[in-house]
């Protein structure tokens, strides 16, 4: 060729073909942008599909995009992937996501955007792909999916047998290093427009409440009854589908604060090995808003609802709202609760407790207490001799063996109204376990004296003026013992003189 063709020759050939592409090019951009303004969005990205359809081999391989949700609800096939993958990691992968918090005995390891495993299944070669893009405007935020790639001709073998495979992989990991998490609403006002936020958003931390069965100071027999009856639940996924139920079950705690309800369902919690969805009810403007956020919690799963009685009164106000015509900007009815609790709603969902607690069992609108509803009401009640037992034993480590402070604390306990809480509070104030027992007396001795002044005030129906008598009493009692004092001292001075 070179022969033929002189070098000046060649260089003018060549310079006329990059100006000839680069007028090609040229009109092109000039197209391009012409096309951009002339032609809508929608039917632009549907040719631009088009012409890469044609135009692009065939290729062998089918993909399987696995999108983090799906509608409202989490994709459980996403969810199984991302810990499955997590133990496929190959030692080639440049960038992993690292994470552990104080509870994890092992460290999180996650794909970093754009990273692949490469996995085999038998005969078939698997690619797994992490892709992060950009969410739509305005609110933006991430949108994570999987591509799984593989040969098309093993498309059943995939889907029959290789993705079920993922699943019960993914169950066998997360039972081994179950931690479980504490959901709550995501900035439930900020996005007013954002119905994926609105409704379905749950932020998760790991659940640190050491509060467990052992720990918990109540009736014995009532303990094992709860216990029992969580066992039972959990054994009955047939039965519940041959009587025609949802595999749920609902459970009221009531009584004072401090008598230990949170700290009752996170020993729930931690005995079942179950999350929790902490539901704030007061942050939830309507109906629909509730069910798309219940449509997003996952199986084996606690859905806690606190201090219902709080969430009846904005239920009230809403309805007082109404009958005056004020513009009801909440929606949350009564019925969309109940709905959601026993109606069609609940039975999205295998496994599921709920749990509702209140300080005013009351107060609570008698159509959330009918049987069937709430399976088991809970009484949480004040500290009795055998709660304190255990307490002594969890905070001082001591029995009541020998222990000359018990008998006493019996007998204040059985006279008097406190709170495990406050028992607790009093045992935590010293490590030397008689001065924390002398503290408990002393406190157990207060309450008692106050509650019979209160008990006697209620009777004379004088309460009032007996304690601003008795404040009088006790200012002159003072002055006399100051004066008595400085008597004394004069007396002395005296002398000495
Ligand atoms: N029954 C109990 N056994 C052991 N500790 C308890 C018990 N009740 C309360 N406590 C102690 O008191 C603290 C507060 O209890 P908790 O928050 O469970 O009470 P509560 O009934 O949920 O109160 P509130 O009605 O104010 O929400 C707990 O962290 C725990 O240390
Ligand atoms: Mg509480």
């Amino acid at each position: 060729m070179a022969a033929m063709f002189s070098s000046s020759e060649i260089s003018k050939t060549a310079s006329s073909l990059f100006s000839a592409y680069a007028s090609f090019a040229g009109s092109m951009m000039l197209v391009r942008s012409v096309a951009n303004e002339l032609i809508p969005h929608q039917l632009r990205s549907y040719l631009y599909s088009a012409f890469r359809y044609f135009f692009t081999p065939l290729s062998p391989d089918l993909t399987l995009a696995i999108d983090e949700r799906c509608g409202m609800s989490k994709n459980q096939v996403y969810e199984a992937a991302e810990v499955y993958l997590s133990t496929r990691i190959s030692p080639k992968t440049e960038r992993l996501k690292l994470s552990k918090t104080r509870k994890q005995k092992h460290f999180t390891i996650g794909l970093e955007k754009g990273e692949l495993v490469v996995d085999g299944f038998e005969d078939v070669r698997l690619t797994w792909r992490f892709v992060c893009t950009e969410g739509q405007k305005p609110h933006g935020g991430e949108k994570k999916h999987f591509e799984l790639s593989f040969n098309k001709k093993h498309k059943d073998k995939v889907l029959d047998f290789y993705l079920p495979y993922v699943f019960l992989k993914a169950e066998e990991i997360k039972k081994q290093d179950k931690m479980i998490k504490l959901y709550s609403r995501q900035c439930p006002f900020s996005c007013e427009d954002d119905n994926e936020r609105r409704g379905g958003s749950w932020g998760s931390i790991i659940l640190e409440h050491p509060a467990t069965f052992d720990t918990l100071a109540m009736d014995p027999a009532l303990k094992k009854m709860i216990i029992d009856d969580l066992e039972m639940f959990l054994r009955r996924k047939a039965y519940y589908k041959k009587v025609g139920k949802a595999w749920k079950r609902g459970y009221l705690l009531y009584g004072p604060p401090g008598t230990g309800k949170s700290s009752l369902v996170a020993a729930m919690a931690n005995y079942l090995k179950f999350d929790i969805y902490d539901l704030g009810l007061t942050s939830v403007r309507s109906d629909a808003e509730l069910r798309r956020t219940l449509l997003s919690t996952t199986n084996r799963s606690i859905l806690l609802i606190e201090d219902i009685d709080c969430s009846s009164e904005v239920l009230e106000r809403q309805m007082r709202n109404k009958n005056k015509k004020l513009p009801d900007k909440t929606g949350l009815t009564l019925s969309g609760i109940l709905n959601c609790i026993d109606g069609l709603w609940s039975s999205c969902g295998d496994e599921r407790i709920i749990v509702f607690t209140t300080n005013y069992k009351d107060r609570i609108d008698p159509a959330l207490l009918r049987p069937g509803r709430m399976d088991l009401h809970i009484n949480m009640s004040y500290c009795t001799t055998d709660g304190f037992r255990l307490l002594a034993s969890n905070y001082l480590g001591i029995s009541s063996k020998h222990n000359p402070f018990f008998a006493e604390i019996d007998s204040l306990l059985n006279s008097t109204e406190a709170t495990p809480a406050e028992a607790a509070e009093e045992l935590m104030k010293s490590d030397d376990p008689n001065i924390a027992l002398q503290g408990l007396v002393n406190f157990l001795k207060r309450k008692r004296d106050e509650a019979d002044d209160e008990t006697e005030n209620k009777a004379t129906g004088c309460g009032e003026v007996d304690s601003s008598v008795r404040r009088l009493n006790a200012i002159v009692s003072r002055v006399k013992r100051l004066k008595t004092n400085v008597d004394r001292r004069k007396i002395m001075m005296r002398k000495r003189k």
